[in-house]
């Protein structure tokens, strides 16, 4: 990784963006964006439909590059790389679910979950040990040889968190992550997730319209129309269920 230069962000954020703009055929998304994020932390970002988090996400995990703005990741600047290294960076360091769980067909669950691995070069044997290990922390190792035709949608989205997790990111980002699910799968999901950030102490960004999936968060930040709308601590996490309780077995 590049040192960083000395006008690096001045604290230990391991997110920091400052002033991003971001548009989409001229039509602006992001809008004058600085966000900072402490290592560890659990952050919601909520607003409607069309409010910009999917393209603050995109931007803050360099999917996207801000046309405008800074975004640094542990003090080093990724505004400033190219493709092919934020690519890298993405692969190593971040790991991502979305709205859907956008598994491979015809891949086994095990190795759509130890694809990261794969790609960045590991070899066969361990990362099939490593996505193995992860499945069964998620209490969905007996899924490991099917593959996604034979998983119902909740399933699929475990198997979609443990490819987010397998390379122990540093930083998960999560688009509505829960958006497919009905309400029990919904709360067992965000507390696998939850649990698994707080054990690996793994940053996670969750993007949601959801009231009940932004409470799981430390501090969430609101977006209306690409602007920040507003910032504030979480009021307080979601009742512990049974079936939140039930969630997983992960074990750190
Ligand atoms: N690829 C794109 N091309 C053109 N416009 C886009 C594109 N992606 C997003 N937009 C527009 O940018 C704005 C922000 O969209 P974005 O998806 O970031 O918001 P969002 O809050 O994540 O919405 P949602 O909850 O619907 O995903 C919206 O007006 C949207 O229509």
């Amino acid at each position: 990784m590049v040192a960083p230069p000395d006008n690096a962000p001045p604290d230990n954020d391991v997110l920091w963006a400052r002033s991003l703009h971001y548009s989409h055929d001229r039509s602006p998304a992001l809008v004058e964006i600085s966000v900072s994020v402490r290592q560890g932390e659990i952050l919601a970002l909520t607003g409607p439909r069309g409010s910009g988090k999917t393209t603050l996400l995109r931007c803050l995990s360099g999917q996207l590059r801000p046309q405008q703005g800074e975004v640094w990741f542990n003090s080093v600047p990724v505004h400033t790389m190219g493709a092919l290294v934020r690519e890298r960076l993405r692969r190593d360091r971040f790991g991502w679910i979305g709205h859907e769980p956008q598994l491979l067909p015809e891949l086994k669950a095990w190795e759509n979950a130890a694809l990261p691995l794969l790609l960045a070069g590991a070899s066969h044997r361990s990362a099939r040990k490593a996505a193995c290990e992860w499945l069964d922390r998620l209490d969905i190792a007996g899924l490991a040889r099917k593959r996604p035709g034979a998983l119902t949608r909740a399933e699929s989205q475990r198997v979609a968190l443990a490819r987010a997790l397998v390379n122990e990111p540093a930083v998960i980002f999560a688009d509505e992550p829960t958006a497919p699910l009905h309400r029990t799968d919904r709360a067992l999901l965000l507390r696998t997730l939850t649990t698994a950030a707080r054990s690996h102490d793994i940053t996670v960004l969750m993007a949601t319209h959801d009231e009940a999936t932004a409470a799981v968060a430390d501090r969430r930040i609101a977006l209306l129309d690409g602007r920040l709308a507003g910032a504030a601590a979480a009021a307080s996490p979601v009742a512990d269920t049974p079936e939140d309780q039930a969630a997983c077995s992960l074990s750190a």
